[in-house]
């Protein structure tokens, strides 16, 4: 079954066509800068031996709809595409952001389902309507072809009540839908997989906490392989210091500022989403970037390194006594996955839980299959690589595998 999945964040699209009949890529591609003056596509045709056919070029792309036809135009390209048209490609697997109450398990496309998500943009403005507008385009492009929605926040749908509201007016949570949901649970969700294979036990019976930790970060503590608490909450700006995001933050301060700034709910939400977090702290989002600036001593870019860890430290601790047992921590995504310091920074003092990091292993995980905890360790740490993208697929091959 040949499955083309499609991730869409805020303003990128990143495109895998897999044959699932041994889980191969057969093409990838990431579209960045969608709706900026100059855009950048990358695509990639692949064997089982290596890559075929590899471009990178300049396009502008005024939204997901100009990058999805990108996509599509490169994985049908007639010399150098992956396939020659839609019809081999047997469904499409969507990341949605946000599925509110209503979703909890991956489905597939109808109209319905489509009033569905509409109804939670004003849940995740920015991502939302972007899924929905890709969503839209590939039922034109694949009339004949199922199309599967995959929910970020399904795989937290264990939450306890009790971790899950927030102490506001209960009539919020029942007309406003006012509670935690949480993200990246496509990527927790393969992560902890992952990692129960690692520790050879069944998912059913491991205890682990899971960081993500990308441009968009959270923590989440998994108790018998169902998320029972997560970092993030109704919305993706809650918890951890990201690339623009602030995370928790007193609400007071959102008051403060706006009154002595004069500034709009509109204009508040562009500072806490895209002018804070690691940015907002010394002017950097990217954590490479910010790295070598504090190796050559800016000050701003070290503070913006221990606040970073510090956030970290305070859910990793909260989660591991919440959880009682803990078999591993995992680091995952673009810095969980390549910066050592981060992941020593981030287990400093831990070691009164149980958690003691090998330096060695965690300067080259890959030379240990990913683990990086020394060898007496109670609880074990790896880095384990995400991929959503598979995780996609293989829930949609589920759905579309049900349809008999
Ligand atoms: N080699 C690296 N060292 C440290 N940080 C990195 C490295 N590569 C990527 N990153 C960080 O990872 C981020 C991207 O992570 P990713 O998981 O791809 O995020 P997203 O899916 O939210 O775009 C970058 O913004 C950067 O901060
Ligand atoms: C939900 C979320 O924050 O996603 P991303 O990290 O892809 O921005
Ligand atoms: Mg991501």
């Amino acid at each position: 079954m040949r499955i083309l999945v499609v991730n869409c964040g805020s303003s990128s699209l990143k495109y895998q066509l897999l044959d699932m009949d041994g889980e191969r890529i057969m093409a990838s591609g990431l579209m960045e800068r969608i709706g900026e003056p100059i855009g950048r596509v990358s695509h990639r045709t692949q064997t089982a031996s290596g890559p075929i056919h590899q471009v990178t070029f300049e396009r502008t792309m005024t939204n997901h709809r100009a990058a999805f036809r990108e996509a599509i135009r490169q994985l049908t390209a007639s010399a150098t595409g992956a396939i020659a048209g839609p019809e081999e490609i047997d469904a499409v697997g969507h990341r949605v952001v946000h599925g509110g109450e209503a979703f909890r398990e991956p489905t597939l496309v109808d109209p319905a389902v489509l009033d569905a998500i509409e109804k939670t943009i004003p849940l995740a403005p920015l991502h939302n309507p972007a899924n929905l507008m890709v969503i839209n385009i590939a039922r034109e492009l694949f009339p004949y072809i199922p199309q599967v929605v995959v929910f970020d926040t399904a795989f937290h749908h264990t939450i306890p009540p009790h971790a899950r509201h927030y102490a506001l007016p209960w009539s919020y949570y029942e007309e406003l839908g006012v509670r935690r949901y949480g993200f990246h649970g496509i990527s927790h969700r393969y992560v902890a997989r992952e990692a129960a294979r690692r520790l050879d036990l069944p998912l059913k019976s491991v205890n682990l906490i899971t960081a993500h930790l990308g441009n968009g970060a959270s923590i989440c503590a998994i108790r018998d392989g169902a998320s029972v608490d997560t970092s993030m909450g109704m919305t993706p700006l809650q918890g951890l210091i990201m690339g623009t995001r602030a995370g928790d933050l007193d609400p007071g301060v959102m008051m403060y500022i706006a009154r002595r700034l004069n500034m709009s709910v509109d204009q508040l939400e562009e500072v806490l989403q895209n002018e804070s977090g690691l940015k907002g702290i010394c002017g950097m989002n990217d954590m490479r970037d910010i790295q070598k600036a504090a190796e050559s001593g800016n000050e701003r870019a070290r503070l913006a390194l221990d606040m970073f860890a510090h956030r970290c430290r305070h859910y990793i601790g909260a989660y591991a006594f919440e959880l009682g047992r803990v078999d591993a921590l995992i680091f995952t995504a673009g810095i969980g996955e390549n910066d050592a310091h981060i992941r020593a920074a981030c287990c400093g003092g831990l070691a009164p839980l149980g958690l003691e990091l090998d330096p060695f292993k965690n300067q080259a995980p890959e030379d240990h299959h990913g683990e990086i905890s020394a060898a007496g360790s109670r609880i074990k740490a790896y880095v384990i690589p995400t991929n959503e993208e598979l995780e996609i697929a293989r829930q949609t091959v589920k759905v579309v595998g049900s349809l008999g």
